[in-house]
């Protein structure tokens, strides 16, 4: 079935188009905007791998977009970007009751919500896993192949959705990811409202109890700033190092000395991020 979609706005970069799109979505029970990266080598004799990313509190599909400059290589490989929002949007749709950042809008933590009043439109991880990529294959030059990526909250979307999917996705990166969301204050906000008090359902949208319980068959990068604010009480990398060495040696983890948390570190390691995913997108 095709579902409509509008375009908001479009402008040519480095030769191919970026464009932001609205559409009504089902899974959500809302309309939802997301960003398109359409290389010019795209056509439909010829359709191109697709990178998704996945962004984090706050954001919108604007911030990768317009701040990570990823454009440049993308172009150069040949590969598709679809950013989406990081949580449903609109009128209806329940929000942090003190306005927080850190939870409802802006901060859907890529999850299916079980709990009231949440689970009506905050089903982000059936947005991004099926609806998203069913909509983007009808409309766009787009082949199936596609990769996963995000920032801090997108990268433990990135994460868990990988794991949890890895025959849809040929391999997943990050930068600064929440690795271990049910054993810090972000995750514990988010999960303890969006799927209630049962802390063993949790672990189904936890990336170091992902690994440890199933593995993971697909390549990961990680790369986290040493001089990050969020490190220690937040994102937590090596819990996921000493996750992945249980299992298999698959991730591997650069630590960047210096670098904080914000667009500026994701700008300076985006293109290695795109070439590690060209290499298993061909
Ligand atoms: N207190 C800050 C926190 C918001 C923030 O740092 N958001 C990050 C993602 S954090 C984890 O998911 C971000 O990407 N911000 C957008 C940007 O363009 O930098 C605040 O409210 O600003």
């Amino acid at each position: 079935m095709s579902i409509d979609i509008e375009m908001v706005s479009q402008a040519k970069v480095f030769g191919g188009f970026h464009k932001q799109y609205t559409h009504p979505s089902k899974v959500l029970q809302c309309d939802m905007k997301f960003a398109v990266f359409i290389p010019s080598s795209a056509s439909t004799d010829n359709p191109v791998p697709v990178f998704y990313w996945l962004s984090g509190l706050t954001c919108t599909d604007e911030n990768f977009m317009q701040k990570a400059g990823a454009f440049r290589v993308a172009e150069e490989l040949g590969i598709a970007i679809v950013a989406p929002d990081t949580s449903p949007r609109g009128e209806g749709v329940p929000d942090d009751p003190d306005g927080a950042y850190d939870f409802g809008l802006g901060a859907g933590f890529y999850l299916n919500a079980t709990q009231e009043p949440w689970s009506k439109h905050y089903q982000m991880y059936d947005y991004i896993v099926q609806e998203l990529p069913e909509l983007v294959e009808a409309h766009f030059p787009v082949s199936t192949v596609k990769s996963i990526s995000g920032h801090s909250m997108g990268g433990h979307g990135a994460l868990t959705i990988g794991i949890k999917n890895p025959e849809q996705y040929r391999a997943i990166s990050a930068f600064s990811p929440i690795t271990n969301p049910t054993n810090c204050p972000w995750g514990q906000k988010a999960f303890s409202r969006y799927l209630g008090s049962d802390q063993e359902l949790w672990k189904d949208y936890d990336s170091c109890e992902l690994l440890t319980t199933r593995g993971c068959t697909l390549p990961i990068l990680v790369d986290q700033g040493d001089s990050d604010g969020f490190l220690e009480e937040q994102l937590k990398p090596q819990a996921l190092e000493q996750a992945a060495k249980q299992v298999d040696p698959s991730l591997t983890l650069r630590m960047q000395p210096g670098y904080d948390h914000s667009y500026f570190f994701i700008q300076s390691f985006i293109d290695d991020h795109l070439r590690f995913h060209a290499e298993y997108l061909k």
